[in-house]
Order: structure tokens, then C-alpha cells, then sequence
């Protein structure tokens, strides 16, 4: 069924806000319709649940890669609920909870925060969310991040988009960012790029290996790559 809608925002905030979808069981959440919707003069086919399962879109890429700032337009575009892994860690270290003073050593350090820690906090997002359409971005960073997902939210990623970066372009970025993170300056780079090495490809191999992975070439204007992204979610359909 095709249906013309707009805005955006009523197609995918839902009147029950049901905490309990992320107890279901994964292949119970492929049944999607695919919508036609308006935003501005555009019009883009959108995928839409028909009831409020979720729809989870893993965003993974090394550091500097391009992550949040091609979520940012995602969310602008096709209305997604961006949860970033290092932003719900980053506000745990400023709001002081009990973990704070361990992630911030751990974020310092590049080195990777338990996986409890932050499945749960991103649990908490999303079971509080009335927007079901997930990008999770910088996660999972670790085979244990992975299966700590599965194990706790009972989930997999629909689809996995992964920012392919050289590693000189990420240092320059990452160096040139200018946001005060604790973790941007050439040593701590150094400890993410070989934790990144080591533990996040593998992660990555893992979902290639299942099809569900998207690969961009993160190389280019902000605008270049987001035209390598639009069409991943311009035409996302799943079928019933
Ligand atoms: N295509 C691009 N060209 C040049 N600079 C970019 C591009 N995309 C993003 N940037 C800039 O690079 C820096 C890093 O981008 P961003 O924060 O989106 O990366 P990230 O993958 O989320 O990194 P991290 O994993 O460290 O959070 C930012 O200052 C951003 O403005
Ligand atoms: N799954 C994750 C994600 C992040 N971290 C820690 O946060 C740091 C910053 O993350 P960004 O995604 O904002 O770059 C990262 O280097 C890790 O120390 C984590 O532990 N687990
Ligand atoms: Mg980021």
C-alpha cells in the first residue's frame, strides 16, 4: 500500500508508547509498509511500521569518520531518532552518576566503556522514545558490545551503514573538530584507531558477512556523501 502523507513527524510518533517491543523477538519486526512521503517539495518512499516495532539502523565508522554529522541529516531528512553512543556516555561523565568517573577515565584512554553501560543507557532511549526509527551511532564498537545488545534489547540492526574513512582524513577531522571532547588530541587518536582496528572491524566483517552492511566512501563534501546515503533510506522497503 502506498499512501501520500506529510509532515514527517505524525507518520512516525505513535499514540501507544509500548516499552515492551524491544522484548519481542527480532523476526517478528519485519512487517513494514512502504509510504510515500512529502518533505518540502521532495518526495521520498520512507519505511514505515505498521505498529511500533522498531526499525535499527547501526552507524559505524572509525573516529572522525563522518558519523554524527551524516545523522544529523538523516534525522533532517527521514526522521529518524539519533541516539549516538559517545553522546549518551559523554552525558553519564557530566551529569556525575556513579559510572561517570569510570567512563570519562575510560573515554580518555580510547579504550572501550563495559557493554552493560551502554546498552543500557541506550535502552533507556529507546524504550522512552516514541519515534521507533533508530540510527545508533558508534555502536556496537566490540563483538561484546554486539552481543550484549542482542542479549539485553533482544534485537538486531535492520541495517548497518559504515563510513569508510582513510586514516589521515580522520586524524585531520577529528584534530580540526574544535568541540572541547576530552578524546581529541593525537594520542588518544592514536589508542581509537587501533581499538578500532582490532575490535570495531571485526563488527563490521561480522554484518558484511550477513548482508545487511552499507558501505559509503566517507571521502568528499558533507553534501557528496550524504547523496551516497540518501538512497539507502530513500528506498528501504521491507516486505511483509
Ligand atoms: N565530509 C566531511 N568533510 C570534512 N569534514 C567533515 C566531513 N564530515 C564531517 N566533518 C567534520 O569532521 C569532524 C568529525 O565529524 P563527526 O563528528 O561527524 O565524526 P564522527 O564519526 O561522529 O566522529 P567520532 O566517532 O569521533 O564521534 C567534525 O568537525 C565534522 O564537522
Ligand atoms: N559503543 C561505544 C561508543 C563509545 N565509547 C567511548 O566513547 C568514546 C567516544 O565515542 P564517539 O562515538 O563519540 O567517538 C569512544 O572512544 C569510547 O571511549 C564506548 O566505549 N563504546
Ligand atoms: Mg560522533
Amino acid at each position: 500500500m502506498r499512501r501520500c502523507v506529510a509532515p514527517l513527524s505524525p507518520l512516525i510518533s505513535s499514540s501507544s508508547s509500548s516499552s515492551s517491543f524491544l522484548r519481542q523477538a527480532p523476526w517478528r519486526f519485519n512487517i513494514w509498509e512502504s509510504f510515500t512521503t512529502v518533505i518540502g517539495n521532495r518526495v521520498y518512499d520512507l519505511p514505515v511500521p505498521e505498529d511500533n516495532t522498531p526499525f535499527i539502523t547501526f552507524v559505524l565508522g572509525g573516529p572522525g569518520s563522518g558519523k554524527g554529522t551524516q545523522c544529523e541529516k538523516i534525522v533532517e531528512t527521514f526522521g529518524f531518532r539519533h541516539l549516538s553512543a559517545g553522546d549518551l556516555l559523554r552525558r553519564e561523565i557530566a551529569s556525575k552518576s556513579k559510572d561517570g568517573s569510570m567512563i570519562l577515565n575510560i573515554i580518555k584512554d580510547g579504550k572501550i566503556v563495559p557493554s552493560e553501560v551502554t546498552v543500557k543507557l541506550i535502552q533507556r532511549e529507546m524504550e522512552s522514545s516514541d519515534n521507533h526509527k533508530f540510527l545508533i551511532d558508534g555502536f556496537p564498537r566490540s563483538e561484546e558490545n554486539r552481543i550484549a545488545f542482542e542479549r539485553i534489547i533482544g534485537a538486531e540492526p535492520n541495517i548497518v551503514v559504515f563510513f569508510d574513512c582513510p586514516v589521515e582524513e580522520m586524524v585531520k577531522r577529528v584534530l580540526n573538530r574544535n568541540q572541547g571532547r576530552v578524546d581529541d588530541n593525537i594520542d588518544t587518536i592514536r589508542k581509537r584507531l587501533k581499538v578500532f582496528e582490532a575490535l570495531s572491524l571485526p563488527v563490521i566483517n561480522y554484518y558484511s558477512q550477513k548482508g545487511k552492511l552499507y558501505t559509503i566512501n566517507a571521502v568528499g563534501t558533507e553534501d557528496e556523501i550524504f547523496e551516497q546515503v540518501r538512497p539507502i533510506f530513500a528506498t528501504l522497503k521491507v516486505s511483509k
